[in-house]
């Protein structure tokens, strides 16, 4: 596979979503942008593959693993039971009041408490619950710091801590408990 390109095309999504998202548009553009959109799903539609085969959110060792649909975010610190990251939320995930969406900032959290969560060894381990607390709006396009830790494991449940500051403003924190998956679970 074509890994090599991919995350930079993945990239120029990410700024397209970004524009898109900011922009005021007229009819023209509107129409020739369909235009190039319907295209485009004609191309990929004969590409369609199985979970195995496809790139979106798989591609290794870059940030954000080659998917949109969650603000990049860039390892920093990573170890048995803790990671540090930076992240900056695009255009694309605005909210409304120049804050962050909610749902970007939850997801986010999934995605991050998920790294502590299945760090070991042991079978995979999926999201249960994950409690967001929002303490203050999350700032756009600025770098800002996402750390989770794992602070218990009792038997299959992994308890999973996070926060996303902006320098030293908590804007919000998460409580998550993973499962980890018998075998054979899907
Ligand atoms: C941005 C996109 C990028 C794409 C990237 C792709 C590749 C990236 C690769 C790698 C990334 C790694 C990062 C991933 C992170 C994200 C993970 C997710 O988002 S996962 C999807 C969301 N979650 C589900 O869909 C779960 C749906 N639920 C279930 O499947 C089951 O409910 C499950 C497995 C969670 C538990 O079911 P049971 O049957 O195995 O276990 P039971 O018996 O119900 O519970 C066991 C114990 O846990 C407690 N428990 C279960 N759920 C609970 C809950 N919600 N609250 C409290 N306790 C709970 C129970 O009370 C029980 O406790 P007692 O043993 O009796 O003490």
């Amino acid at each position: 596979m074509p890994d090599s390109a991919y995350p930079a095309m993945i990239d120029i999504l990410r700024d397209f979503l970004d524009d898109l998202a900011s922009a005021s548009l007229d009819e023209t553009t509107i129409g020739a942008l369909t235009a190039d959109l319907s295209d485009w799903r004609g191309r990929l539609e004969p590409l369609k593959a199985g979970e195995d085969e496809r790139m979106f959110g798989r591609v290794d060792d870059v940030p954000g693993h080659g998917q949109v649909m969650c603000p990049a975010f860039a390892i920093e610190e990573q170890d048995a039971t803790s990671v540090r990251a930076t992240v900056s939320f695009g255009d694309y995930f605005l909210g409304g009041n120049a804050a962050a969406h909610g749902g970007a900032v939850s997801l986010l959290f999934d995605e991050v408490l998920g790294i502590p969560a299945n760090s070991g060894p042991a079978m995979m381990a999926r999201t249960a619950y994950l409690h967001v607390n929002y303490r203050a709006i999350t700032p756009m396009n600025r770098p800002l710091t996402v750390t989770a830790t794992l602070y218990a494991v009792e038997g299959r449940k992994r308890f999973v801590r996070g926060e996303l500051k902006d320098g030293e403003r908590l804007c919000a924190d998460a409580d998550g408990l993973f499962l980890e998956l018998l075998p054979g679970q899907q």
